[in-house]
């Protein structure tokens, strides 16, 4: 595509990403059903751009103004993802003088707020829990996140598969806490790779493989997933159990619950059991209260720990939406909680990073709910045999409460978890 074309697509997806009626990823795989002739690389370019877009916003609504044309364009241009010898070739003398002008600028002579391009909301929570380390997290989340592969290890070793990819020309490393996880040091298409069509891999952070480590479901247990959307989790879940025992997967969206249809179908696994409900109350809960022996609660959040992947998400998302989320968060943690027999253990995690929808989400369950005990993550972590498990620990008077995963201290996404036993 001559560059010209391509810079005017990228600001026609720049603009319909910006009106923030749905959420980019959608709105950028709708453009690309939109215009199948598209080849691999323009898709890169504008899917890149855009999120650029999207992370930097600030900082481009502020450097714009001082150039001409449409503002989405101005914003397109700053945020080109290609050779600079391509974008140039698609401007006029003025916007290359524009964007020169824009590129001098130093880092240091600019504000706080076009530095770490975070809504003002979200500034303060973020600099209470890690200080200095702000401008870490903040440099972290403005950065693409890596590939990370689980291995499904009931019919596959992590290294067998390691060794297969690498022949396929995609070197990776194991990641370094769960071991079920590899990083690809590319981005290819994995669908049609034999390792995918035959199940032994799927696309998931390394920090949501942790998660369904932290449940460490056993061989012939019962064990509900409560919120199993596309079933991310759940599969690692029912591998972790051997595809023994009975694994329900329920979530409230029949339409995410069919998208684990496929990858269940690839992963081999017979003990997994998808459930629509509709609401945490459901019927099916009150039957089965009382009988499980471990609950995942992956609870719908304001996902502000994905940004590296969903940068639209920190305009997406207001206080009054978390706060929102945080009384569906206790419902459903609440609920959840009553399927469990004596001895079971209960895990609630999100991907967020703010403390309303973690730890106090956490606090209010334990004061409430005298019947359970909190575990540890730390205690649970060090004897799943997690390497460096105290530094994926927060909280309480050993720090080792709850799991707390920071993109930039563990390249994964922003992760929590906090564990109970039923006495
Ligand atoms: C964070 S996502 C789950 C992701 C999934 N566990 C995975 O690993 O891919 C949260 C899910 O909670 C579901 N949900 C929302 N309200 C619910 C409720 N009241 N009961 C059960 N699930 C609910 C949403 O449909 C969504 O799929």
């Amino acid at each position: 595509m001559h560059p010209k074309a391509l810079l005017d697509a990228t600001a026609e997806l720049v603009k319909l990403t910006l009106k923030f009626d749905h959420p980019a990823d959608t709105i950028v795989s709708r453009y690309f059903r939109e215009h199948r002739s598209l080849g691999p690389r323009e898709r890169a370019t504008l899917a890149e751009t855009v999120y650029t877009v999207l992370r930097k916003k600030l900082l481009f609504d502020h450097l714009s103004p001082s150039g001409s044309g449409p503002k989405e364009r101005r914003m397109a241009i700053l945020g080109f993802h290609g050779p600079r010898d391509f974008l140039l070739s698609a401007l006029s003398d003025q916007e290359k003088q524009w964007l020169a002008n824009c590129d001098s600028i130093r880092k240091e002579d600019l504000l706080e707020r076009h530095r770490h391009n975070l809504p003002e909301w979200l500034v303060q929570p973020l600099k209470d829990q890690l200080g200095s380390e702000f401008w870490a997290l903040t440099d972290s989340l403005n950065q693409p996140a890596p590939l990370d592969l689980r291995v499904n290890t009931l019919n596959d070793k992590r290294a067998d598969v390691q060794k297969e990819l690498k022949l396929a020309g995609l070197p990776s490393t194991p990641t370094p806490y769960s071991p079920w996880g590899l990083r690809l040091e590319s981005k290819p298409v994995l669908a049609k790779m034999d390792a995918f069509a035959r199940g032994a891999i799927e696309v998931q952070d390394e920090g949501s493989q942790l998660l369904s480590l932290l449940l460490d479901a056993k061989r012939g247990e019962m064990v509900v997933d409560f919120c199993a959307g596309a079933g991310g989790k759940t599969l690692a879940i029912g591998a972790a159990m051997r595809n023994t025992g009975r694994l329900y997967a329920f979530d409230t969206s029949t339409h995410r619950l069919d998208a684990m249809k496929p990858r269940l179908a690839r992963s081999k696994l017979s003990n997994v059991h998808p459930a629509g409900i509709a609401h945490e109350r459901d019927e099916r809960i009150k039957r089965l209260a009382g009988k499980i022996d471990r609950v995942i609660v992956d609870a719908p959040c304001s996902g502000l720990g994905t940004l590296r992947r969903n940068p639209d998400l920190k305009w997406r998302q207001t206080p009054q939406s978390v706060q929102e989320m945080t009384v569906k968060q206790a419902a459903i943690l609440q609920s959840a909680a009553r399927l469990l027999k004596p001895g079971g253990r209960l895990v609630y995690a999100t991907c967020s990073v703010l403390p309303d929808e973690n730890e106090q989400i956490a606090a209010a369950f334990t004061a409430a709910n005298k019947e359970f005990s909190p575990l540890a993550a730390l205690e649970v972590l060090s004897n799943l045999k997690v390497d460096g498990a105290a530094t994926l620990c927060s909280g309480g008077e050993t720090g080792g409460d709850f799991l707390r995963l920071w993109p930039h201290r563990h390249h994964t996404d922003g992760f929590f978890a906090a564990m109970w036993v039923k006495n």
